[in-house]
């Protein structure tokens, strides 16, 4: 760790504390995670997920893994730097985002959990603090709950973010899968075109009650599924009609609304999966400019943070404490520490490329024409332990610096969308709800409470 100086704290979560650091010998700006419990052994910090999903992705949307330390029993991760990430876009945001700003950062996310979904991952966390931003740029991060789609179930230990959480895991399913990413990816979606998040429960029952309130309760012909993992828990869904997504989010087009209708639809079967919403009219317009050929008014600008906006409810909090579960506590699965070995001793992973790298194609929309002078990302191997980053690092790195743009405006500037009226939330459930303990604009948002 002496190779590294570390700046500022930038983030704080479950697992670990995130520092931007300098790498002393490159002059890298690079986020360094420290995990909060101690790592014993190698073996236990190779097997942990984090390490085992993300070595394998190597993706343009997805936040590079470029070195694992294990120092003093503590465990590191270093990481391609990223500015900020997108709830913080979003709280700092006075105006709402165009639609052609939300297409432009989902559109890349979806083809990063495509590249996952295609390699036999999920994510299982996602939630905007998890989707890192850095000029036009979106990765997905924090890998530490990632699971493999074939990997033996029952998932007991899952815990993830209330408000993006999938009604099937809300209902203790043990048998889920990536599926769920696509639930959050519809709040998420709806959540930037309105800079409110979409089921703000302030617990489980009532987040599938705030669920409800906005798609309707499920029927046997909805999710014959979901009414006997309820069943089997004892638990009666509250019978809402639920409201049209066009009147909860007034700003969206047809196509953002049914994209999110069918992200967040009760049964995980009906929800599309990544390489299918790529393909959904939303993103019809989608397509990669290589930055040669980009005309600079044309560029989507990412908002800059820092200036907190006047529409903002200021007592919206987000917190970043544990995530919960409605498993009882014994469902979760122990970690255990291992044996001492070698404790002091630092020592670092190889991050091996080759499974990512194997058929590293970058989905997009196939109806899009693809530029010619795409970099390709075959063949390519690279091992990063030292520090240095070769061939298909630099390769990533153009990849990231691509943009997306849309070709229903070319040559404009974005134009975005009245703002918000103050504390005029005209879709919140609560509104049509009106129950004593819901969550109304401008009251606490309580996020990820035990
Ligand atoms: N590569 C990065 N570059 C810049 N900031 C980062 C990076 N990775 C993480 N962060 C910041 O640190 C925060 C916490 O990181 P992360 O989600 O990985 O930690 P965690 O302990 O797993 O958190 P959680 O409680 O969400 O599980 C992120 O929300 C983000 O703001």
């Amino acid at each position: 760790m002496e190779r590294y100086k570390l700046i500022k704290e930038v983030g704080n979560g479950t697992f670990g504390s995130v520092w931007r650091a300098l790498n002393k010998q490159t002059g890298e700006v690079v986020a360094i995670k420290k995990m909060k419990r101690k790592y014993y052994s190698w073996e236990e910090c190779i097997n942990l997920r984090e390490v085992k999903s993300l070595r394998k992705m190597n993706h343009a949307n997805i936040v590079k893994l470029k070195e694992v330390i294990r120092e003093n029993d503590n465990l590191y991760f270093v990481f391609e730097y990223m500015e900020c990430n997108l709830y913080q876009l979003m709280k700092d945001r006075g105006k709402l985002f165009s639609e052609a700003e939300v297409r432009n950062w989902c559109f890349q996310v979806f083809q990063g959990l495509s590249y996952m979904q295609q390699r036999g991952y999920f994510h299982r966390d996602l939630k905007p603090e998890n989707l890192l931003v850095s000029k036009h740029i979106i990765k997905i991060a924090d890998f530490g709950l990632a699971r493999e789609i074939n990997s033996s179930p029952p998932y007991t230990e899952y815990v993830s973010t209330r408000w993006y959480r999938a009604p099937e895991v809300l209902l203790q399913a043990t048998t889920y899968g990536s599926s769920v990413d696509m639930w959050a990816m519809g709040a998420i979606m709806a959540e930037l075109l309105t800079l409110r998040p979409l089921f703000p429960g302030s617990s489980e029952t009532d987040e599938i009650y705030k669920i409800c309130s906005v798609i309707g309760s499920p029927t046997e012909i909805k999710w014959a599924e979901g009414l006997k993992l309820a069943n089997a828990i004892n638990y009666q869904f509250p019978q809402l009609r639920g409201v049209p997504l066009s009147t909860l989010i007034p700003s969206a087009s047809k196509d953002a609304i049914n994209l999110i209708t069918m992200l967040c639809s009760w049964d995980p079967c009906k929800r599309p999966t990544a390489l299918e919403v790529l393909q959904h009219p939303f993103f019809q317009s989608c397509y990669y400019v290589p930055p040669s050929l980009r005309p600079k008014a044309a560029a989507i600008r990412t908002p800059p943070a820092g200036t907190r906006g006047s529409l903002e409810p200021r007592s919206v909090k987000r917190y970043s404490g544990p995530t919960t579960t409605l498993k009882p506590p014994g469902a979760l699965s122990p970690q255990k520490a291992q044996s001492i070995s070698n404790p002091g001793v630092q020592r670092k992973l190889d991050i091996s490329q080759q499974d990512a790298t194997k058929s590293d194609k970058i989905l997009r929309n196939p109806a899009v024409k693809q530029p010619r002078n795409r970099p390709s990302v075959r063949n390519s191997t690279t091992k990063i332990h030292t520090g240095k980053v070769h061939g298909l690092a630099d390769t990533a790195e153009k990849l990231a610096n691509m943009t997306i743009g849309s070709s229903k405006q070319p040559g404009r500037q974005t134009m975005h969308p009245p703002p918000m009226r103050a504390g005029g939330w005209t879709g919140h459930s609560d509104m049509f709800l009106g129950r004593p303990q819901e969550v109304h604009p401008g009251r606490t948002y309580t996020r990820k409470v035990a």
